[in-house]
């Protein structure tokens, strides 16, 4: 809806009315054709103010309601009134003017902000392009390098930002309607000829096919298969290239594809989804609702290496003092150094000041006496972290949230070492912990939804995407890592390369494929937890036998590689090879190449060639099948939650919406099939058995992804 009134005697200001975000809904679009008709047809009226209630002018196009049958006036013909109009129309912008709202801005004869509003034309984030003729005024209006920039990467930009770049033509400390109404009086009976922007000839860059050329190359690399930016490019260039109709054209040929494609689906799907997670439930039914967090304003952090380096900057960069703790002065040295550097970055990137102050060091854990809550981030080893419990339940003041950053051990054993285990909750972070979006909050059998509410509230301070999950092993990210890891494996013995490998999945569009990603991460990890789960034992070097670990088929191939000493890039070799210590850029080793060769002759096993495909549903299919059992077993609330958690912490393409998503796009029955196939094929791999959540599902017609919650309820009912 749109509210009209009359002020300062000739303004006519339409006031757009959608909370929370006034998008512009069927209802909204309607009202804004109507106010501006009001207004144009008023004689009294010399000029109009557009602006948004509650102090957001709007949030672009209604997501919600897109779909085939979408009602209510179009934008753009509504667009293309206000600019046409013969009285001057000013955008008065606070709070936000994204995607449509900006394009309704543009159409506009002036624009005027509140220094702290954001505006921007996010719709590549959704799968979409700026189809209100937004891809065709912005690089007429900021030039073609500026607009490729914004609409290729939907980045947000401040006031001053968008006033240096010409976006907007005034910005504002004080209240933004009455600056606007100002203006609007001082710009009536002016001509409007020079401020309709379609009408501006698109600033030429020199070399513009090379400059196309060129950024085509860029997006087309990180997209990793996504089509929106590709087609923001080539909307673009369609505004440097066509008069302003034939490049509106072509705008709305290259929108309907997106429109429709699954693509857009998943990237709107994932936009909710990270709402969606924010309004955590625990299986009591306890949430935000009935959960007050417990505030935090000075934290601790109890080890310093590369997770909890990070966590200290995380934490500090959100305004929290921090208590550091490390044991080891040399250590502790080292730490203090490195999060000055990475802080003393953050901020000249930012260009504030660095809060190093904001930090206290120390070697003793008394330090911890007077802190809100603590994040123990040690090495990933229980003896450890069970010593490090008992000594901050002694010395921790009452009431203070005690958190553990591991990555997959059982953080009930640790709040067994508290005399309050309802205050012991996991803060599972993702290395780097300052730049990762994800944060997995685990609770226990005994968390307290206020230790939860804490952790949550925490997390939403620091931008995390926080999702809560169940405790069990791995949690839910890791938990789904073992299935597609031991897929992987199991393809090398098969007659896979990891390059073959790591290629089908980085096609498919992950950042990385497994083997980089696990080179990167260092293999010493998973090694050292198979080993505490009596699995990567040495064992006799050929036979059967070497292959079997408590009654199941098992790889040792990644257990042999440690042996070697091969621990990814920080040793200089690991699945690839490495220049030296450190380096990033990974080659293919001719000596991992005869390691595969002797490891397949010493057990018997012929190489046979594998395909991309069989690659994608080995590894995913498993992976999707253990994300299914851990909907069966309440430890993610719902898809969404695992969806959110693989595409913020572990590089699954968002356009793909998830492992979770992804699954019901493919058909559940099709993914179900391929499951039965290839356990049919290994019966002795537990991780191929199609889940009975999968069957069910199946079995009731593959509801679409927003109806699992209710199959999911209906069965834990009956169990
Ligand atoms: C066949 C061819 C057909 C072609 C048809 C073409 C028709 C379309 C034409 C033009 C299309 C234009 C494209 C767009 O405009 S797409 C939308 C672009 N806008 C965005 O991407 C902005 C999205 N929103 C945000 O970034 C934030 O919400 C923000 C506005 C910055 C506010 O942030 P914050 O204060 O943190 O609040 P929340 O994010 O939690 O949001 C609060 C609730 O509002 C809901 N929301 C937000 N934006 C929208 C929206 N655009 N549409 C609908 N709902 C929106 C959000 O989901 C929250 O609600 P809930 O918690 O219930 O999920």
């Amino acid at each position: 809806m749109a509210q009209y009134t009359r002020v300062s005697g000739i303004v006519g200001l339409i006031t757009l009315q959608n909370p929370p975000v006034n998008a512009l809904s069927a209802a909204v679009r309607q009202g804004i054709v109507d106010k501006v008709e009001t207004a144009l047809s008023d004689p009294k009226v010399k000029s109009v103010v557009i602006c948004g209630q509650n102090g957001i002018f709007c949030g672009g196009a209604d997501i919600k309601e897109f779909g085939p049958k979408m009602s209510g006036p179009p934008l753009i013909p509504m667009i293309h009134a206000i600019e046409a109009a013969n009285k001057p129309v000013v955008a008065a912008i606070e709070g936000s003017a994204l995607g449509g709202g900006l394009e309704l801005a543009l159409g506009c004869h002036y624009r005027i902000a509140h220094s702290k509003a954001r505006l921007g034309l996010p719709e590549v984030t959704l799968g979409l392009l700026p189809a209100a003729g937004g891809s065709q005024r912005l690089p007429r209006l900021i030039g073609v390098p500026a607009a490729l920039d914004l609409i290729t990467t939907g980045r947000h930009v401040t006031a001053a930002e968008a006033l240096q770049l010409g976006i907007v033509d005034q910005v504002t400390d004080n209240n933004t309607v009455d600056a606007a109404v100002k203006f609007a009086l001082s710009v009536a009976g002016q001509s409007l000829d020079a401020r309709r922007i379609s009408t501006y000839p698109c600033p030429q860059p020199s070399h513009l096919d090379a400059l196309f050329e060129e950024v085509m190359q860029k997006v087309r690399q990180s997209a990793r298969g996504a089509m929106a930016p590709v087609a923001c490019v080539q909307a673009v260039r369609a505004a440097a290239t066509l008069p302003y109709t034939q490049g509106l054209e072509r705008e709305k040929e290259l929108m309907a594809t997106l429109f429709t494609s699954g693509q857009a689906r998943a990237l709107q799907y994932i936009f909710f989804a990270q709402r969606a997670v924010g309004r955590w439930r625990m299986p009591s039914g306890a949430g935000w609702d009935t959960s007050k967090h417990r505030p935090v304003n000075k934290a601790a952090v109890i080890g310093l290496g590369t997770m909890g380096q990070g966590i200290t900057v995380a934490l500090a960069q959100t305004g929290l003092s921090v208590v550091a703790i490390e044991t080891q002065e040399k250590q502790l040295m080292k730490a203090k150094q490195a999060v000055s550097s990475t802080l003393e970055r953050g901020a000249k990137r930012r260009g504030v000041a660095p809060p190093l102050d904001r930090i206290s060091y120390s070697q003793n854990i008394q330090a911890v006496a007077d802190v809100d809550l603590v994040i123990e981030a040690v090495f990933e080893d229980m003896g450890l972290k069970m010593e490090v419990f008992q000594q901050l339940s002694a010395v921790c003041k009452p009431g203070t949230v005690l958190c553990t950053n591991t990555s997959a051990l059982d953080m009930d054993q640790l709040a067994s070492e508290t005399p309050n285990p309802e205050l012991v909750v996991g803060m599972h972070f993702f290395s780097p912990a300052h730049v990762m979006k994800l944060l997995e909050v685990v609770y226990g059998p005994r968390s307290s939804p206020q230790a939860v509410a804490t952790a949550m509230q925490l997390g939403k301070k620091m931008g995390k995407a926080s999702v809560v999950v169940g405790n069990c092993r791995g949690f839910v990210g890791n938990r789904m890592l073992m299935p597609y890891s031991e897929q992987a494996f199991f393809l090398l013995e098969e007659g896979a390369t990891p390059e073959l490998v790591d290629r089908a999945l980085e096609e498919f569009g992950f950042s990385m494929g497994l083997f980089r990603m696990s080179d990167l991460a260092g293999l010493d990890v998973g090694w050292r937890v198979r080993k505490s789960a009596g699995l990567a034992e040495p064992r006799e070097a050929s036979g059967q036998s070497a292959r079997i670990r408590k009654g199941y088929r098992y790889s040792p191939i990644a257990d042999l590689i440690c042996e070697q000493g091969r621990f990814g890039q920080k040793t200089g070799s690991g699945w690839y090879q490495y220049d030296k210590p450190g380096s990033r850029v990974a080659r293919s080793d001719p000596w991992l190449h005869s390691f595969l060769e002797q490891y397949r002759a010493r057990h018997g096993l012929v190489a046979r060639s594998i395909d991309h495909q069989e690659v994608l549903e080995r590894c995913l299919y498993a992976m999707i099948n253990e994300g299914f059992r851990i909907l069966e077993d309440g430890i993610a609330a719902g898809p969404e939650d695992i969806d959110v958690i693989y595409v913020f912490g572990y590089g699954w393409p968002r356009h793909r919406g998830g492992p979770m998503f992804y699954a019901s796009m493919v058909g559940l029955a099709k993914v179900l099939e391929r499951l039965e196939h290839y356990h049919q094929a290994h019966p002795d791999v537990p991780y191929l058995q199609p889940c009975s959540l999968l069957k069910r599902l199946v079995a009731s017609g593959s509801p679409p992804v927003h109806r699992w919650r209710e199959v999911i309820k209906k069965l834990h009912s009956q169990l």
